[in-house]
């Protein structure tokens, strides 16, 4: 369980940019965070993984509080926050199961990461997530040899191979084309399930957010004004959160389709 109380970020002087959030999120719900560019999507993300220093508030997972935290004990909390990025981050020269291994950085000794010694235990784990998500048969090509999708799934295999609490995701199909978007999305939502892992995603793609998440939150200017059902997730909420600012990338609301596909109703040859 993720927990935001009362969340404040201020860069410097500025303005606030996070102006008192609050968000729970329990295991297995996948919520997307949506706003304009410079609402404050990315902040409310980084100051749970503390990449950002939230400014007031407080964040706890599973019941630890992770502001203020320093040090070791701030090491050991990271290690429980999967992040998945736009970009993927992923060293191309590195092949798949070394960068996949790296997820197991914040567990292993200096001397088992310098020398890629990992337990066995990581190696089997790693080739279990991998084969999950479809990408074993790759774990010896360079990373640079894979497509964006493949790629998106070795970060994906990456952030699990931490074991974490809660998973983040920064525009994690803002790469990626419309089919392979959806894959990765539809992969996130079962992991999920399966996981019993909240996961949090940013992402501009409203219609991706309604057919694929649980639960929408929508920023406006560093403040919530929405948090609800994607059905409820209406062309009135959208102006509020969108409204004189900019059109999102895909502004139609689609028709509610039900719940979104399911990961075997989508083709995974195209990745
Ligand atoms: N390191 C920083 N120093 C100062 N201001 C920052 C910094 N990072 C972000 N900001 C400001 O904070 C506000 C929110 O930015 P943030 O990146 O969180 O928005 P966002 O909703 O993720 O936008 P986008 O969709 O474009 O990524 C913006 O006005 C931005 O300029």
């Amino acid at each position: 369980m993720l927990e935001i109380s009362n969340l404040v970020k201020r860069y410097g002087q500025d303005e606030p940019v996070l102006k008192g959030l609050d968000l729970a999120v329990d295991g297995n719900s996948v919520v997307a965070i949506v706003g304009a560019s410079g609402a404050g999507k990315s902040t409310m993300l980084r100051c749970i993984n503390r990449l950002v220093e939230p400014t007031s508030g407080s964040i706890r997972l599973n019941g630890t509080e992770l502001v203020n935290l320093r040090h070791r004990d701030l090491r050991r909390a990271r290690r429980k926050i999967g992040m998945v990025f736009q970009g993927f981050n992923l060293i191309d020269r590195l092949t798949v199961m070394e960068n996949v291994l790296a997820g197991r950085l914040g567990y292993v000794s200096l001397f088992q990461a310098v020398s890629r010694r990992y337990p066995q235990e990581d190696i089997e784990r790693a080739f279990v997530l991998m084969e999950r998500v479809g990408i074993a048969h790759y774990a010896n090509k360079r990373a640079d040899e894979l497509s964006g999708g493949e790629r998106q799934r070795v970060g994906v295999v990456r952030a699990l191979m931490q074991e974490p609490e809660v998973l983040l995701a920064d525009e994690p199909t803002a790469s990626l084309d419309p089919r392979t978007s959806e894959q990765i999305m539809v992969l996130l939502q079962s992991l999920a399930s399966e996981l019993s892992l909240p996961v949090l995603i940013n992402i501009h793609n409203v219609a991706q957010a309604r057919s694929y998440t649980d639960r929408i939150v929508g920023l406006r200017h560093g403040t919530m004004i929405f948090d609800g059902a994607p059905a409820d997730f209406d062309k009135e909420a959208l102006d509020a959160i969108y409204g004189g600012i900019e059109s999102p990338e895909d502004e139609a609301i689609p028709p509610q389709a039900g719940p979104g596909k399911r990961e075997s109703e989508v083709r995974h040859d195209s990745t």
